[in-house]
């Protein structure tokens, strides 16, 4: 009963008003949970047929941006591009308005800011719609007010000050919440300024724009500094690490912009700022990498070793090209097409946490990962024993790979909309560890082409696939890299593209791609810290969700026109 009181209450009409919209009369009601509206139309009398149930337009108010007074219209027209409709006549019988700017979803899992003006007959009115609806928002409490904004100038294309300035920050001035922004000067400051200077108790929030790299210096600049305020020691493997505060946003200008796509559904400034401004909150696993007990980095995206690793280090020669450096790098590595030998040993994870062919995707409000929210704390003496390396848990792999790559997150970008691993998990506390042993190019062709389609990328013999909570690798030096022998050498021709023989100048070792940043060291110790951060984010919503939020949904609502509010 108390449930349905609380439906009831959320219900509960504090506002309802006959005003105009446009130049046609509309009712509008406001409720703890939403603004409502609906045109009156000529023909349509309360009292009469469906005896006052009707169709309406509805805002819910977690998703209101602002309301304010309509204070020059015409300025409103000019930055809408709308023809100015109103009627002398109108003008006159309702000379005060106020706009209600909300979030509009356009497709694609993209989201836009949208207006509606409410016109009144009195000054009174006006304003005591502004001041209610203002309250409601005001009890909205995971909303940001003040957040530390750092843009990267050289991320992606290089436009992350143009597209803050452009479309960001007039969403967030719109919504009223301050900033203070920073475009960084070099590699690193945003890290370092997080780390060691920034007041943090001023903010709610830190935003960076750029691309998975920037958002890396982010995590590191936060997570390190939550462990140096708490007096944890990040260089132990078993460390329990405090998780940070303050959430993170994204506005996406690099470019790969998987973290962003993976956990809104698109790479859209606009719709990571509006994701922002409502106070989303989206809970994040971070592995953390060690080499002999010293600590590397941290990553919330892909640990890739082989393929992407050698994908990255020829890539970061091309950094000029801009985002065309990874489709060139990406070919060259591809042709090259070398393997490593190495052990990976890893500790499954829980199978309650279902398994990376189960195509139980990670959409907005998972069950999976509320699940282990809920159980996080409660972590029994016998996991712990089944943690340590060497125990009976563990399972060892000895072998030849092509790539070798941890995806904590789908890695879903627009090159690759499924991303990697496609029913990974944001928030489960587990990482998908792909392997990819030795194989024919022409068979990784086909492997790499099902990251681009529907296909079970994981459906191939030389394919194994385990989600894992913690996972080492060594690599294998006595090993050589053998190239294949695909066509033999003509005499006075260009030198071979590949040999039989062993290359003596070529690594043995691959390098480690960490959310797009090479590791020192190719021998490490992977641990997933569930949910160490938490972004501005909801995750991606269901396309059913999506649809029925896009078409506006008609709330049919009994409203009695005769009834006293
Ligand atoms: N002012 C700066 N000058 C030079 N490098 C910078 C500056 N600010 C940040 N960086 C570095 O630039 C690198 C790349 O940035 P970013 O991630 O924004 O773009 P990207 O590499 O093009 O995109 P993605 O990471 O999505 O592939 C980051 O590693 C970051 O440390
Ligand atoms: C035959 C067709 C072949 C097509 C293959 C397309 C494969 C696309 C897979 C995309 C996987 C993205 C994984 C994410 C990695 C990021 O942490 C990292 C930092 O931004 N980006 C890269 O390393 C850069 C990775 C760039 C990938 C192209
Ligand atoms: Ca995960």
């Amino acid at each position: 009963m108390i449930g349905s009181d609380v439906r009831m209450e959320n219900y509960r009409v504090l506002l309802a008003d006959r005003m105009s919209l446009r130049i046609r009369p509309a009712d509008v009601v406001l409720t703890r949970n939403a603004i409502m509206w609906m045109e009156v139309e000529k023909s349509w009398k309360p009292s009469a047929g469906v005896s006052g149930t009707a169709c309406w337009r509805t805002v819910q108010v977690c998703e209101i941006v602002a309301v304010r007074r309509t204070e020059d219209e015409a300025q409103e027209n000019t930055q809408t591009q709308k023809p100015n409709w109103r009627s002398k006549q109108h003008l006159l019988q309702y000379p005060y308005s106020f706009t209600v700017s909300y979030v509009k979803r356009s497709g694609q899992h993209q989201w836009r800011c949208s207006d509606v003006t409410f016109y009144c007959a009195d000054c009174e009115l006006c304003d005591l719609w502004i001041q209610v609806t203002n309250e409601q928002l005001a009890l909205l409490a995971n909303r940001p007010k003040s957040l530390l904004v750092y843009i990267n100038p050289y991320g992606g294309k290089r436009q992350g000050k143009y597209i803050y300035e452009q479309k960001v920050a007039p969403v967030f001035r719109r919504a009223g919440i301050s900033t203070d922004v920073i475009v960084t000067e070099r590699a690193n400051h945003a890290r370092d300024h997080l780390k060691t200077e920034a007041n943090l108790d001023k903010y709610d929030g830190v935003v960076c724009v750029g691309g998975d790299g920037m958002f890396s210096e982010i995590l590191h600049g936060l997570v390190s500094r939550t462990q140096s305020d708490h007096k944890v020691d990040q260089d132990q493997p078993d460390a329990e690490l405090v998780p940070c505060s303050l959430r993170i946003g994204i506005i996406p200008a690099g470019s790969t912009d998987c973290i962003c796509f993976a956990t809104t559904g698109t790479i859209d400034p606009v719709t990571s700022a509006l994701h922002i401004v409502v106070g989303d909150s989206q809970p994040m696993d971070v592995c953390s990498v060690h080499h002999n007990n010293g600590f590397l980095r941290y990553c919330v995206s892909m640990l890739g070793y082989g393929f992407y690793g050698d994908m990255l280090t020829d890539s970061e020669t091309k950094r000029w090209l801009g985002p065309a450096r990874y489709d060139l790098s990406g070919i060259k590595t591809f042709l090259n097409h070398n393997y490593y030998e190495g052990t990976v040993s890893f500790l499954p994870a829980e199978e309650n946490l279902g398994s990376p062919r189960d195509k139980l995707l990670c959409r907005s409000g998972c069950l999976v990962c509320q699940h282990k929210s809920a159980i996080k704390d409660k972590h029994s003496e016998t996991s712990e024993e089944r943690e340590k390396p060497g125990s009976d848990s563990w399972r060892a792999i000895c072998g030849k790979f092509i790539a070798i790559n941890a995806a904590n997150i789908s890695c879903a970008c627009p090159r690759s909309p499924k991303g990697l691993s496609p029913s990974a998990h944001l928030a489960d506390g587990s990482t998908d560890l792909i392997l990819v042993r030795e194989c024919s190019r022409l068979d990784f062709f086909k492997h790499l082409l099902r990251h681009t389609n529907k296909e079970d990328q994981f459906d191939h013999s030389f394919v194994e696939v385990h989600r894992v909570r913690k996972f080492r690798f060594q690599p294998n030096h006595d090993s050589m890299v053998i190239l294949e022998q695909d066509e033999p050498h003509k005499e006075g021709g260009p030198p071979p593209l590949y040999s039989s023989q062993p290359i003596p100048q070529f690594n043995a070792d691959s390098n480690w791609n960490c959310d797009g940043e090479i590791l020192p060291h190719t021998a490490i110790q992977v641990s997933v810290q569930c949910q160490l951060i938490r972004l501005f984010a909801r995750g991606i919503e269901e396309q059913q969700q999506q649809q029925a939020l896009l078409e506006e949904p008609c709330t049919l609502l009994a409203f009695n026109q005769n009834t006293d509010y």
